[in-house]
């Protein structure tokens, strides 16, 4: 193995795999360098967990309302060894289906899997268990991020997500602090399984960066399902061991006031930093703001040679973006920085009870550009399969521009909310107009179904009737 390359990657996830497969296509010599292994958090630690994790939960609640089918179920525990050793289980099946040791050697990148790697000049990076020194004319770095302690007495108390399978035993009482994606992940997960759930958010909703409506569909259904939800929480203060060690105190504050309660666990899923520490960015002159790499539009740090992609710089935190993300980045590195990454486009969405998505611009974006923007809003409760399926909880909201040609956005609660918002983006993608879609068949009967009925009524109605329309459907989801 040499030791200079064209483009070293630094992090294989999945930011770091695509990067070097691109850089190794475009004709680069290439290295890319993994300080666990390949699948990054999405694999080992973040997305192949939590989907398992919300299977399991969704087993729950289907054996829960099995009688309702004449089917009888006598009783249902959760033995969270089983769960925890399913979970990790599934995690090295997806691993070995990927395969992305060989892909790499395929395509003749070579994985370096000799500890950390650390800056230790603009163009040489060391590795921390051999020692080794790698030199490259461009560096992609696709370190992606990690979880964070808040700053309070006791923080080392709380679980963090990457954690939670350590966990001896299901808890009790569980208390999720803060409610992203990750925190509302977790809430649906400990409520399925039968814990007493309570969630923190500093901010005044949760889910913050989707679409009002569905922050506010998901927090309704959090609530009826038994969760505390405490928003515009002013802090949390401390954690520490009860006197009678009957669990952890946590004290926060929230209008004005102190406030207590004790848990068997505290999970803090309050943010998501780069995973810079010890990467010796200094050496190499790149900045770090907030937590972040700091990128241009072409994904090239305050060092020319130095790109970052993925959850690294920060920008959209999602395994879709760290593939576009790092394409653009190798071919940058490579070729030149000439390739901007659109966001606009990039669907998302939670595997909650009820799931949410969304795509484009939520409705307050859309409308701070064009109030006149249209939208259009179809319960669910209103559509043949979500009542077939007893899922009829949600809707999808779709938003055109004021002359109902283009979507701007979708956003969805619901039963396979991520399908149909998927559904939406290849519209999107495809340049779709609103009346195009309105004409679509869609096999019956089917949840995607509801893209037709929302963009009919965005072509049959006058804004304010959609409006009217929209606040009755609310009502109802
Ligand atoms: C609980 C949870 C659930 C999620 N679910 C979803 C989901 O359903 N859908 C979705 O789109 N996104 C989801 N995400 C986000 C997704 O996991 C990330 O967006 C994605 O993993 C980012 O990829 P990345 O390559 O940028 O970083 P990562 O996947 O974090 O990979 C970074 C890699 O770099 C390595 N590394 C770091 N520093 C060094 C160093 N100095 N030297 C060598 N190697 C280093 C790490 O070991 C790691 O393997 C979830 C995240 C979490 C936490
Ligand atoms: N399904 C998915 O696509 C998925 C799932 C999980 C995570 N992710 C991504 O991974 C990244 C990390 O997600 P995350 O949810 O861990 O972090 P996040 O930064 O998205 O959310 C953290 C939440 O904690 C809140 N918070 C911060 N300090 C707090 C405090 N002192 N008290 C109470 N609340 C506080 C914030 O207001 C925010 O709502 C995100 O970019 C996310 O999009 C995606």
């Amino acid at each position: 193995m040499s030791d200079t390359y064209d483009v070293l990657v630094i992090g294989a996830g999945p930011a770091g795999t695509s990067a070097a497969l691109r850089a190794a296509e475009l004709g680069a010599r290439v290295a890319v360098v993994e300080a666990r292994r390949t699948g990054g958090t999405c694999v080992n630690t973040g997305c192949v967990p939590t989907r398992v994790l919300a299977k399991t939960a969704r087993l729950m609640r289907e054996v829960r309302t099995a009688d309702a089918y004449g089917i009888t179920v006598t009783e249902q525990t959760i033995d969270w060894p089983t769960t925890v050793a399913r979970v990790r289980s599934t995690v090295e099946r997806v691993l070995a289906a990927k395969d992305e040791p060989d892909r790499l050697r395929a395509a003749g990148v070579d994985l370096v899997l000799e500890g950390r790697a650390r800056f230790v000049g603009p163009h040489e990076v060391e590795l921390e268990a051999s020692g080794r020194t790698l030199r490259a004319e461009q560096v992609i770095l696709c370190v992606g991020g990690h979880s964070r302690r808040l700053p309070v007495p006791g923080a080392e108390l709380a679980t963090l997500p990457e954690h939670v399978l350590d966990l001896p035993r299901l808890p009790r009482r569980v208390a999720v602090v803060g409610a992203g994606n990750t925190g509302a992940q977790l809430v649906t997960i400990f409520n399925a399984f039968g814990s007493d759930v309570t969630l923190l958010e500093v901010a005044p909703r949760i889910l913050a960066q989707t679409d009002a409506a569905v922050s506010a569909a998901v927090a309704q259904a959090f609530t009826e399902q038994g969760v505390r939800v405490v928003t515009s929480v002013e802090g949390v203060e401390s954690l520490r061991q009860a006197d009678d060690s009957s669990g952890i105190v946590l004290t926060w504050r929230a209008e004005g006031a102190e406030h207590r309660g004790t848990f068997d666990d505290v999970i803090m899923a309050t943010g998501w930093p780069a995973s810079v520490e010890g990467l010796g960015l200094d050496a190499a002159g790149v900045q770090v703001e907030r937590g972040r790499i700091v990128v241009d539009e072409y994904l090239r740090t305050s060092a020319a040679h130095v790109f970052a992609a993925g959850d690294a710089n920060g920008q959209a935190m999602l395994v879709q973006a760290a593939h576009v993300e790092a394409e653009a980045a190798a071919r940058n590195a490579v070729l030149g920085a000439t390739r901007r990454t659109p966001h606009h486009l990039l669907p998302a969405g939670g595997f909650t009870d009820p799931d949410y998505a969304g795509v484009g611009l939520t409705e307050d974006q859309a409308r701070a550009r064009d109030r006149d923007c249209v939208v259009a809003h179809v319960a669910y409760d209103t559509m043949e399969r979500p009542i077939i399926d007893d899922r009829p909880r949600g809707f999808l909201k779709l938003v055109a521009d004021r002359r109902r040609e283009l979507l701007l956005g979708a956003h969805a609660v619901g039963e396979n909310a991520v399908e149909v918002i998927q559904a939406v983006t290849t519209a999107m993608a495809a340049g779709v107009d609103v009346a195009t879609l309105a004409r679509v068949e869609f096999a019956y009967p089917t949840y995607s179904a509801v893209i037709g009925v929302a963009a009919r009524q965005l072509l049959a109605v006058t804004p304010a009737e959609v409006l009217l329309a929209g606040a009755g459907a609310r009502g109802s989801a």
